[in-house]
């Protein structure tokens, strides 16, 4: 298994125009040395803006047919425009790869975003945004990395809603869990390759300010266990488990104890930090403070959609 360093790698990240995946490509690109950085997304002013926001430079470079690494040993940032949902597309972002001879050694999988809501009110729009966005992104970018790079160490983004779904997440959550389906079966078929998955808590990215505007008081009650961590943070934190060693990371407290209650039959080939305490700690909260919780949460519910009747 490869370990984590943040030298010497070609790394494409997925979702790199902002938020945690720009924080990573400034950290590869700033802290880290010969590294050949690829931000991947499909807005080009976005990309660009994170290029130079990150470089300094006036100007970005686009990944193009025929472009070279540096050989002075400095770490290059460059982008590629791909809507990653589209297949052909991703296959596309592989060949021109493979033109350049850039055979990624670390693929982050941080694509995604949620559009809280009541399901009832969402849009079938958003609903096929969610599926696109936050799976098919992953599912076709997996794919192909997997046929093409077998060695890279594939970094998937979750979320501490994989754990326990609730009340405003219904466009968002499932696909969530779906993409830790995909870890657990992926690390049993290609035994070869790190796989790891990433379940964050709330940071304070893009995607987070434009979510709060639209997220349900109920769901930001709920939540409230999970302060928003500003992005640099969360991805130190990230890194630091990375380089420990644990393909199951989550970032805040709430997400490690989440994650104790639900230790079940996906927990295989691989360790999370204390899992051994997480697994006696799971039993033991399953059957006593779990329930108890449920009864908390189910009057919270209960108790907004009363005072919102009461409004109407
Ligand atoms: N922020 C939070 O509180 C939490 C976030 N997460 C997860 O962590 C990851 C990073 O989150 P965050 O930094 O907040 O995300 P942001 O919403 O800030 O950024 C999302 C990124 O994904 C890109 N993207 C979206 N759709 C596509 C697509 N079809 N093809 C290619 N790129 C795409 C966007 O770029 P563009 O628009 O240019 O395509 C953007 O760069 C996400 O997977 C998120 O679900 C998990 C738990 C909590
Ligand atoms: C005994 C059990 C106690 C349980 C307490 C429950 C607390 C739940 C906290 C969940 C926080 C979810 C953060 C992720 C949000 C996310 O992914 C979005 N921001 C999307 O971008």
């Amino acid at each position: 298994m490869p370990k984590f360093s943040l030298n010497n790698q070609v790394i494409v990240i997925a979702g790199g125009s902002q938020g945690l995946g720009k924080e990573f490509a400034r950290k590869f690109f700033q802290e880290g040395s010969n590294n050949t950085v690829v931000v991947v997304s499909r807005s080009r002013t976005k990309l660009q803006k994170a290029v130079c926001d990150i470089t300094g430079e006036k100007e970005s470079l686009e990944l193009t047919n025929g472009f070279r690494t540096t050989t002075n040993g400095a770490s290059s940032l460059v982008y590629a425009v791909c809507d990653l949902a589209e297949y052909e597309q991703v296959e596309k972002l592989q060949e021109l790869l493979e033109s350049c001879s850039l055979v990624p050694t670390i693929v982050k999988l941080c694509a995604g975003g949620s559009t809280p809501g009541l399901f009832k009110d969402l849009k079938g729009h958003d609903l096929e945004l969610g599926v696109k966005v936050n799976y098919m992104t992953c599912v076709n970018l997996a794919h192909v990395a997997v046929r093409h790079w077998p060695c890279a160490h594939l970094v998937f983004f979750s979320s501490e809603v994989a754990f326990f779904p609730f009340i405003g997440y219904s466009q968002y959550a499932p696909l969530k869990q779906s993409i830790k389906a995909l870890v657990a079966i992926l690390r049993q078929e290609c035994p070869q390759q790190r796989i790891s998955c990433v379940y964050p808590g709330n940071f304070d990215s893009e995607g987070y300010v434009l979510e709060n505007q639209t997220k349900p008081s109920i769901t930001k009650e709920i939540e409230g266990a999970s302060d928003a961590i500003p992005c640099e943070e969360c991805s130190n934190r990230i890194v630091r488990f990375l380089k420990w060693g644990y393909d199951d990371i989550t970032t805040d407290f709430i997400g490690w104890f989440l994650m104790c209650t639900d230790m079940g039959l996906n927990k295989q080939n691989n360790v999370s930090i204390g899992w051994p305490l997480q697994w006696v700690l799971g039993v033991i909260c399953n059957l006593i403070v779990v329930p108890i919780y449920m009864l908390i949460c189910k009057f919270q519910i209960r108790s907004w959609h009363k005072a919102l009747e009461k409004q109407a």
